[in-house]
């Protein structure tokens, strides 16, 4: 893993639940051709497949914590594995949650050139995510367990994006302009790596 994935671009997209993460992802897939791995679609479709595992996640992500760091990075690692060879770079959405995800993400896989910090305020998020609960059919997009959710970012990937601060990698976005607008933000710092 660690010589293939060499010369493969690795990109965190980080922010709040609701803020935008996935929707700018899927725009850089269309741009890029980049592979976009969100770290809680890959929990749902395991919830989906009905299988032991699944359950004990499901319960979990209803309550809005955090599952355990294996499991996520355990499907994240077989993700990319499975694309290393034909992917020029990834996007590892929704991942890191807590500084110690992005601490083992880097021992087992490798390191980020760029954080993508999809930046919206709370209540911006809040809305969103009631919106999106209309039609998601997601079991967390809910009232309360958003707040939890909220609170969790706040208090625990926070300080991821301090963290990786001090490597210069992050750059941050304002999700809180038409979608397109923060497209352009997102492709500036993309069309920046070298
Ligand atoms: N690295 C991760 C990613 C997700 N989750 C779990 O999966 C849920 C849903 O994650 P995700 O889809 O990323 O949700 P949000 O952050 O709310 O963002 P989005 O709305 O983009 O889906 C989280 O609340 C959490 O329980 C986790 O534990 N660890
Ligand atoms: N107005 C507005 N809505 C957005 C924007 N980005 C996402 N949304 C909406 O906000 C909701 C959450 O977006 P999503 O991409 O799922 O966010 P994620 O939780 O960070 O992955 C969706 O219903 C989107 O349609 C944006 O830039 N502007
Ligand atoms: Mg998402």
């Amino acid at each position: 893993m660690a010589d293939k994935i060499k010369d493969t671009k690795i990109i965190f997209v980080v922010g709040g639940p609701g803020s935008g993460k996935g929707t700018q992802c899927e725009k850089v897939v269309a741009k890029y051709g980049y592979t976009h791995l969100s770290s809680g679609d890959l929990l749902r479709a395991e919830v989906a497949s009905g299988s032991e595992r699944g359950k004990t996640l499901q319960a979990i992500m209803q309550k809005g914590e955090l599952v355990p760091l294996d499991t996520v990075l355990d499907m994240i690692k077989d993700a990319m594995i499975a694309k290393v060879d034909v992917s020029k770079g990834f996007l590892i959405d929704g991942y890191p949650r807590e500084v110690k995800q992005g601490e083992e993400f880097e021992k087992k896989i490798g390191a980020p050139c760029l954080l993508l910090y999809i930046d919206a305020k709370g209540e911006t998020m809040v809305k969103r995510l009631m919106k999106r609960g209309e039609t998601s059919g997601r079991a967390d997009d809910n009232e309360e367990t958003i707040k939890k959710r909220l609170d969790l970012y706040y208090k625990a990937t926070e300080p991821v994006i301090a963290f990786y601060s001090s490597r210069g990698i992050v750059r941050k976005i304002d999700s809180e302009l038409p979608v397109d607008e923060v497209f352009g933000h997102v492709a500036k710092a993309i069309d920046g790596l070298k």
